[in-house]
């Protein structure tokens, strides 16, 4: 792997401090790090090297998925770390950053690969770039690259804004757009799993397969977020990037070759045949909710209306389903079905694939009630596959489901911005989203957006700690079935 200076802009920020310093922390330890790196942390806090060192070591004490028992090591990781007081917004600051970073090259013997982290509002993204561009920050002697948070964008037109600008400084191959849905271990096995079990990918058609189910469910409200979040709502916050995702990865036919270019053209391959909605579809396919109070955990919550900082007129979605078709030879009459919301009753994300069930449409097994086949992929909080089978229960002889599963806790596996971080030190880009799925993404939800915008669809309320609105339920009784809460 390449030596490399990592320059963090909100080296100060809530995202660096919960996720950053331990990615890279962790990375270190398990020597994915290159033999010789510079970090040096950006914002606007006057702050020295030292006070910067101090606030990410706690912040690793405090967030690491792993304590620190060997202090040496801390102290080398520590030593790694500069900070430059800047404001994004004044040019002449970046020349001042500029010989902070050449002095560190120039002391460790790096060569001038440069990565930049954009972990800021995404208001700065475009004077940052045009300031890295115009001050000589992207030096021409050794690669650079651009990471970059989501939002990508509000809708379609300001994600097109957005990349035209990017483009104007960084190549596309050069910018990773970071989707922590992507970097989540049981997500980046998919591909394995599929590539692994010629039995899977046989059976993954439209010839096998009844439905596939996406939940993406949290317990927790608006939190601290209400400004950002009354703006965005479950659509831009959830939907349009980590859920579309998944649909993405889940259904994406598997190419010969796992590079990031074969990977990104079936993934966007999925996005062009997936059915746009028009007027229409939104009114039948998509169902709006926000939750009002309720129970989560034995613990009374209050309604997204009382929320601090949110009106009660406020006709936000805290909640999405939507009824998904891919219009292509593998897919054809296969609905996806989609949800993801605030305040539900548990906190999990899983893909759910139901099987046909032949016998059942031939009525051979009268007595016996079958319970389909089911490939669970648990993406969190604990990882794992299942397998439902049947089989006749000699004691009864009755049919009875029964399961093979594989389960992993969370404190053994490393954290999405670990597998995403690595991926960008060494130059792959296959687990971020790459912009004609962003487009694609922004350009199948923008009816939503406007339909959500003109209040055109109904807003179903929800108890929290519920799964959602009855309406979600009713999508999917439609078509003969019904959400899996396994
Ligand atoms: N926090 C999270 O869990 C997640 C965050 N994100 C995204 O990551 C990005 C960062 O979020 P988060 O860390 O929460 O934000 P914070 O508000 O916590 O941090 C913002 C950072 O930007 C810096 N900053 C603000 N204005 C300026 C300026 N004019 N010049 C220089 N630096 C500036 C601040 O530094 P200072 O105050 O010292 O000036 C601070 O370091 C956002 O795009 C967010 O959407 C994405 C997923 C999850
Ligand atoms: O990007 C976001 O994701 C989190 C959920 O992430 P998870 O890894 O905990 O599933 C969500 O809470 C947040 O609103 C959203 O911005």
């Amino acid at each position: 792997m390449d030596s490399m200076t990592f320059v963090l802009f909100g080296a100060t920020g809530d995202l660096a401090k919960r996720k950053i310093f331990s990615a890279l922390y962790n990375l270190f330890l398990d020597g994915k790090m290159p033999n010789s790196f510079s970090i040096i942390g950006l914002g606007r806090r006057e702050w020295s090297d030292y006070t910067f060192q101090i606030h990410v070591e706690q912040s690793i004490k405090t967030f690491s998925r792993r304590s620190i028992n060997n202090s040496l090591k801390m102290e080398k990781f520590l030593d790694a770390f500069r900070y430059c007081s800047l404001d994004v917004t004044e040019y002449e600051g970046y020349k001042k950053l500029l010989e902070t970073i050449e002095r560190r090259e120039e002391q460790l013997g790096l060569p001038e690969n440069r990565i930049f982290y954009l972990s800021v509002a995404p208001e700065f993204v475009d004077v940052i770039t045009s300031n890295i561009k115009d001050s000589g920050l992207s030096s021409k002697k050794g690669w650079k690259r651009l990471i970059i948070e989501k939002p990508f964008g509000h809708d379609l037109k300001s994600a097109l804004e957005l990349n035209e600008k990017l483009s104007r400084t960084f190549e596309e191959e050069e910018i990773y757009r970071i989707d922590h849905y992507l970097g989540k271990p049981m997500v980046q096995n998919l591909e394995g799993l599929e590539f692994s079990n010629p039995v899977l990918k046989a059976f993954m058609n439209n010839q096998y397969i009844a439905n596939v189910q996406i939940t993406a469910s949290e317990t927790v409200g608006v939190e601290e977020r209400s400004d950002y979040y009354d703006q965005a709502g479950a659509i831009r916050d959830m939907f349009q990037n980590h859920l579309l995702q998944l649909l993405m990865v889940t259904a994406m036919h598997l190419p010969n070759k796992l590079s990031a270019r074969e990977v990104g053209n079936e993934k966007r391959r999925i996005m062009e045949f997936l059915r746009p909605l028009g007027n229409k579809g939104v009114i039948t396919d998509v169902i709006r909710g926000q939750y009002v109070s309720g129970e989560i955990d034995g613990r009374p919550v209050v309604g997204y209306k009382e929320e601090p900082g949110i009106e009660n007129s406020s006709t936000n979605d805290t909640f999405i389903a939507a009824r998904l078709w891919i219009d292509d030879a593998l897919w054809s009459g296969v609905p996806f079905y989609i949800r993801t919301g605030k305040r539900m009753k548990e906190k999990l994300t899983r893909v759910v694939i139901e099987f046909k069930n032949p016998l059942k449409d031939l009525n051979m097994l009268q007595h016996d009630v079958m319970t389909p086949n089911l490939l669970v992929i648990q993406i969190s909080p604990n990882e794992g596959v299942s397998l439902q089978l049947n089989m006749k229960n000699p004691l009864t002889n009755q049919i009875e489901p029964i399961s093979t599963e594989f389960s992993a806790s969370p404190k053994n596996v490393p954290e999405a911005y670990e597998l995403l971080l690595f991926d960008a030190l060494r130059g792959d880009s296959t687990f971020f989203t790459h912009w004609k799925e962003v487009e694609l993404s922004w350009r199948w939800v923008q009816p939503i957006l406007e339909s959500f915008e003109e209040n055109s669809l109904p807003l179903h309320p929800y108890r929290s700690g519920s799964m959602g609105p009855d309406a979600s339920y009713e999508l999917l009784q439609e078509d003969g079935f019904n959400w899996w809460d396994l």
